[in-house]
Protein backbone atom coordinates (compact mmCIF):
# COMPACT_ATOMS: atom_id res chain seq x y z
CA UNK A 1 0.00 0.00 0.00
CA UNK A 2 1.38 3.22 -1.12
CA UNK A 3 2.63 5.93 2.10
CA UNK A 4 -0.61 8.50 1.32
CA UNK A 5 -2.68 5.34 1.06
CA UNK A 6 -1.68 3.65 4.20
CA UNK A 7 -2.10 7.13 6.25
CA UNK A 8 -5.63 7.72 5.14
CA UNK A 9 -6.84 4.17 6.00
CA UNK A 10 -5.86 5.25 9.60
CA UNK A 11 -8.67 7.66 9.07
CA UNK A 12 -11.68 5.39 8.41
CA UNK A 13 -15.09 5.69 9.29
CA UNK A 14 -15.05 3.26 12.46
CA UNK A 15 -12.63 5.85 14.02
CA UNK A 16 -14.21 9.08 12.90
CA UNK A 17 -16.99 7.58 14.60
CA UNK A 18 -16.22 9.02 17.53
CA UNK A 19 -15.36 12.43 15.81
CA UNK A 20 -13.04 13.06 18.37
CA UNK A 21 -9.10 14.04 18.32
CA UNK A 22 -8.52 11.24 20.92
CA UNK A 23 -6.35 8.24 19.93
CA UNK A 24 -9.09 5.43 20.24
CA UNK A 25 -11.91 4.13 20.00
CA UNK A 26 -11.70 2.60 23.29
CA UNK A 27 -10.27 5.46 25.23
CA UNK A 28 -13.42 7.70 24.05
CA UNK A 29 -15.52 4.07 25.00
CA UNK A 30 -13.84 4.70 28.64
CA UNK A 31 -15.06 8.74 28.90
CA UNK A 32 -18.38 7.91 28.13
CA UNK A 33 -18.98 5.17 30.47
CA UNK A 34 -17.48 6.97 33.42
CA UNK A 35 -19.73 9.97 32.92
CA UNK A 36 -22.51 10.35 34.85
CA UNK A 37 -25.96 10.13 32.34
CA UNK A 38 -28.84 11.46 34.11
CA UNK A 39 -31.74 9.11 33.50
CA UNK A 40 -33.29 11.60 31.07
CA UNK A 41 -30.39 10.99 29.23
CA UNK A 42 -31.11 7.45 27.98
CA UNK A 43 -33.48 8.48 24.83
CA UNK A 44 -30.24 9.98 23.73
CA UNK A 45 -28.37 6.69 23.92
CA UNK A 46 -31.81 5.52 21.86
CA UNK A 47 -31.34 8.45 19.32
CA UNK A 48 -27.58 7.58 18.69
CA UNK A 49 -27.85 3.52 18.61
CA UNK A 50 -30.79 4.70 15.72
CA UNK A 51 -28.79 7.24 14.52
CA UNK A 52 -25.83 4.27 14.37
CA UNK A 53 -27.46 2.63 11.80
CA UNK A 54 -28.16 5.65 9.66
CA UNK A 55 -25.38 6.10 6.27
CA UNK A 56 -24.65 9.90 7.15
CA UNK A 57 -23.97 8.94 11.18
CA UNK A 58 -20.63 9.80 11.22
CA UNK A 59 -22.22 13.37 10.90
CA UNK A 60 -24.13 12.98 14.41
CA UNK A 61 -22.72 15.29 17.74
CA UNK A 62 -20.38 13.13 19.25
CA UNK A 63 -21.70 12.30 22.97
CA UNK A 64 -19.16 14.11 24.92
CA UNK A 65 -20.28 17.33 22.84
CA UNK A 66 -23.79 16.98 23.50
CA UNK A 67 -22.81 16.56 26.97
CA UNK A 68 -20.63 19.71 27.29
CA UNK A 69 -23.60 21.78 25.19
CA UNK A 70 -26.18 20.39 27.93
CA UNK A 71 -24.02 21.75 30.90
CA UNK A 72 -23.66 25.18 29.33
CA UNK A 73 -27.60 25.65 28.55
CA UNK A 74 -27.84 24.59 32.17
CA UNK A 75 -25.27 26.98 33.92
CA UNK A 76 -26.51 29.89 31.37
CA UNK A 77 -30.21 29.29 32.06
CA UNK A 78 -30.69 29.59 28.22
CA UNK A 79 -34.36 29.69 27.45
CA UNK A 80 -34.02 30.65 23.62
CA UNK A 81 -31.92 28.98 21.33
CA UNK A 82 -31.00 28.83 17.28
CA UNK A 83 -29.84 25.29 16.03
CA UNK A 84 -28.60 25.57 12.53
CA UNK A 85 -27.74 22.11 11.23
CA UNK A 86 -30.37 19.23 12.66
CA UNK A 87 -29.16 15.73 10.86
CA UNK A 88 -31.32 13.26 13.37
CA UNK A 89 -31.24 15.74 16.45
CA UNK A 90 -28.81 14.57 18.66
CA UNK A 91 -27.55 18.04 19.73
CA UNK A 92 -31.09 18.86 19.53
CA UNK A 93 -32.17 16.83 21.77
CA UNK A 94 -29.45 17.23 24.08
CA UNK A 95 -30.40 21.25 23.53
CA UNK A 96 -34.56 20.75 24.60
CA UNK A 97 -33.47 17.98 27.48
CA UNK A 98 -31.02 20.99 29.22
CA UNK A 99 -33.69 23.99 28.24
CA UNK A 100 -36.41 24.75 31.44
CA UNK A 101 -40.06 23.33 30.63
CA UNK A 102 -41.09 26.98 28.66
CA UNK A 103 -37.44 26.91 26.87
CA UNK A 104 -37.58 27.22 22.72
CA UNK A 105 -35.20 26.16 20.05
CA UNK A 106 -35.31 27.56 16.70
CA UNK A 107 -34.07 24.28 14.65
CA UNK A 108 -32.72 24.78 10.80
CA UNK A 109 -31.78 22.17 8.32
CA UNK A 110 -32.17 21.85 4.43
CA UNK A 111 -33.39 18.57 5.49
CA UNK A 112 -36.49 17.64 7.14
CA UNK A 113 -36.42 13.77 6.75
CA UNK A 114 -33.74 12.91 9.06
CA UNK A 115 -35.08 15.34 11.69
CA UNK A 116 -38.35 13.49 11.11
CA UNK A 117 -36.31 10.05 11.54
CA UNK A 118 -35.13 10.83 14.91
CA UNK A 119 -38.35 12.85 16.05
CA UNK A 120 -40.35 9.96 17.53
CA UNK A 121 -37.14 9.60 20.28
CA UNK A 122 -37.74 13.25 20.44
CA UNK A 123 -41.22 13.03 21.38
CA UNK A 124 -40.28 9.98 23.97
CA UNK A 125 -38.41 11.90 25.68
CA UNK A 126 -40.93 14.69 26.15
CA UNK A 127 -39.57 17.91 24.85
CA UNK A 128 -40.56 17.67 21.51
CA UNK A 129 -43.07 20.57 22.16
CA UNK A 130 -40.00 22.90 22.25
CA UNK A 131 -39.18 22.40 19.26
CA UNK A 132 -39.40 24.73 16.23
CA UNK A 133 -38.27 22.95 13.57
CA UNK A 134 -37.93 25.04 9.98
CA UNK A 135 -37.07 23.25 6.56
CA UNK A 136 -35.01 25.25 4.12
CA UNK A 137 -31.55 26.29 3.65
CA UNK A 138 -30.54 28.90 7.22
CA UNK A 139 -28.87 31.66 5.05
CA UNK A 140 -32.31 33.33 3.43
CA UNK A 141 -34.27 32.08 6.44
CA UNK A 142 -31.99 34.14 9.31
CA UNK A 143 -31.82 36.91 6.30
CA UNK A 144 -35.78 37.30 6.73
CA UNK A 145 -35.59 36.95 10.68
CA UNK A 146 -33.17 39.87 10.75
CA UNK A 147 -35.49 42.34 9.25
CA UNK A 148 -37.94 42.05 12.34
CA UNK A 149 -35.57 44.18 14.85
CA UNK A 150 -37.44 42.47 17.63
CA UNK A 151 -35.31 38.98 16.58
CA UNK A 152 -31.92 40.87 17.49
CA UNK A 153 -31.00 39.60 20.40
CA UNK A 154 -33.11 37.45 21.07
CA UNK A 155 -31.19 34.19 21.71
CA UNK A 156 -29.75 33.32 24.87
CA UNK A 157 -27.63 30.36 22.53
CA UNK A 158 -26.62 29.49 18.82
CA UNK A 159 -25.32 26.42 17.64
CA UNK A 160 -24.17 26.31 14.42
CA UNK A 161 -23.54 22.67 12.97
CA UNK A 162 -24.63 23.01 9.02
CA UNK A 163 -22.63 23.75 5.78
CA UNK A 164 -18.87 24.77 6.51
CA UNK A 165 -18.34 27.09 3.23
CA UNK A 166 -21.31 29.32 5.50
CA UNK A 167 -19.82 29.46 8.31
CA UNK A 168 -18.42 32.63 7.80
CA UNK A 169 -21.98 34.12 6.50
CA UNK A 170 -23.32 32.40 9.54
CA UNK A 171 -21.55 34.21 11.70
CA UNK A 172 -22.25 37.61 10.07
CA UNK A 173 -25.94 37.27 11.27
CA UNK A 174 -25.91 35.13 14.31
CA UNK A 175 -23.71 37.34 15.94
CA UNK A 176 -26.97 40.31 15.47
CA UNK A 177 -29.20 37.67 16.76
CA UNK A 178 -27.51 36.18 19.90
CA UNK A 179 -28.50 38.70 22.94
CA UNK A 180 -24.81 40.41 24.28
CA UNK A 181 -23.48 37.86 27.05
CA UNK A 182 -25.32 35.37 25.10
CA UNK A 183 -23.19 32.23 23.12
CA UNK A 184 -22.69 31.06 19.99
CA UNK A 185 -20.91 27.50 19.29
CA UNK A 186 -19.34 26.88 16.15
CA UNK A 187 -18.95 23.21 16.14
CA UNK A 188 -15.93 20.96 13.95
CA UNK A 189 -13.40 23.84 14.47
CA UNK A 190 -10.94 21.58 14.10
CA UNK A 191 -12.31 20.06 10.96
CA UNK A 192 -10.47 16.57 11.86
CA UNK A 193 -7.05 17.92 12.83
CA UNK A 194 -7.16 19.59 9.10
CA UNK A 195 -6.71 22.97 10.21
CA UNK A 196 -3.51 22.84 11.96
CA UNK A 197 -1.81 20.20 9.30
CA UNK A 198 -0.43 21.15 5.93
CA UNK A 199 -2.41 21.46 3.19
CA UNK A 200 -0.76 18.30 1.39
CA UNK A 201 -2.02 16.74 4.29
CA UNK A 202 -3.27 12.77 3.75
CA UNK A 203 -7.01 13.93 4.96
CA UNK A 204 -10.47 11.93 4.10
CA UNK A 205 -11.71 13.52 0.44
CA UNK A 206 -14.70 15.38 1.90
CA UNK A 207 -12.32 17.49 4.70
CA UNK A 208 -10.19 18.79 1.95
CA UNK A 209 -12.38 21.37 -0.25
CA UNK A 210 -13.84 22.46 3.65
CA UNK A 211 -10.17 23.39 5.53
CA UNK A 212 -10.06 26.34 3.58
CA UNK A 213 -13.51 27.62 5.10
CA UNK A 214 -12.60 26.69 8.48
CA UNK A 215 -9.71 28.46 8.51
CA UNK A 216 -10.60 31.54 7.21
CA UNK A 217 -13.64 31.02 9.95
CA UNK A 218 -10.65 30.68 12.69
CA UNK A 219 -8.96 33.42 11.78
CA UNK A 220 -11.85 35.56 11.73
CA UNK A 221 -13.20 34.63 15.16
CA UNK A 222 -9.78 34.86 17.06
CA UNK A 223 -9.98 38.74 15.49
CA UNK A 224 -13.48 39.92 16.31
CA UNK A 225 -13.63 42.00 18.52
CA UNK A 226 -17.39 41.77 19.36
CA UNK A 227 -16.66 38.27 21.12
CA UNK A 228 -14.15 36.58 23.33
CA UNK A 229 -13.71 33.15 22.35
CA UNK A 230 -12.54 29.84 23.81
CA UNK A 231 -11.73 26.64 21.48
CA UNK A 232 -12.13 23.01 23.16
CA UNK A 233 -10.88 20.09 21.66
CA UNK A 234 -14.37 18.15 22.33
CA UNK A 235 -16.16 15.92 19.09
CA UNK A 236 -13.83 17.78 16.53
CA UNK A 237 -13.53 20.97 17.86
CA UNK A 238 -15.76 23.63 18.81
CA UNK A 239 -15.49 27.45 19.35
CA UNK A 240 -17.30 29.08 22.11
CA UNK A 241 -18.03 32.78 21.03
CA UNK A 242 -19.68 35.03 24.09
CA UNK A 243 -20.88 37.94 22.51
CA UNK A 244 -19.53 41.25 24.84
CA UNK A 245 -20.75 44.18 22.46
C1 LIG B 1 -23.26 17.91 10.82
S1 LIG B 1 -24.94 17.72 10.45
C2 LIG B 1 -25.72 18.28 11.91
C3 LIG B 1 -25.56 17.32 13.05
C4 LIG B 1 -26.47 17.61 14.19
N1 LIG B 1 -26.13 18.83 14.88
C5 LIG B 1 -26.48 16.42 15.17
O1 LIG B 1 -26.34 16.62 16.38
O2 LIG B 1 -26.65 15.30 14.70
C6 LIG B 1 -25.19 19.02 9.30
C7 LIG B 1 -26.62 19.28 8.92
O3 LIG B 1 -26.66 20.54 8.25
C8 LIG B 1 -27.66 20.50 7.29
N2 LIG B 1 -27.41 21.56 6.31
C9 LIG B 1 -26.46 21.56 5.33
N3 LIG B 1 -26.52 22.70 4.63
C10 LIG B 1 -27.52 23.44 5.18
C11 LIG B 1 -28.07 24.72 4.89
N4 LIG B 1 -27.61 25.49 3.89
N5 LIG B 1 -29.09 25.17 5.66
C12 LIG B 1 -29.57 24.41 6.69
N6 LIG B 1 -29.10 23.19 6.99
C13 LIG B 1 -28.08 22.71 6.25
C14 LIG B 1 -27.59 19.09 6.71
O4 LIG B 1 -28.81 18.71 6.11
C15 LIG B 1 -27.23 18.26 7.97
O5 LIG B 1 -28.39 17.69 8.54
Amino acid sequence: MAKEEEQKSQFGIKDLGHKTLLQSDALYQYILETSVYPREHECLKELREMTEKHPRNIIATPADEGQLLSMLLKLMHAKNTLEIGVFTGYSLLSTALALPPDGKILALDINREYYELGLPIIEKAGVGNKIDFREGPALPFLDEMLKDEKNKGSFDFVFVDADKNNYMNYHQRVIELVKVGGLIGYDNTLWAGSVAAPPDAPFMDYIKPLRGFVIELNKYLAQDSRIEICQLPVGDGITLCRRII
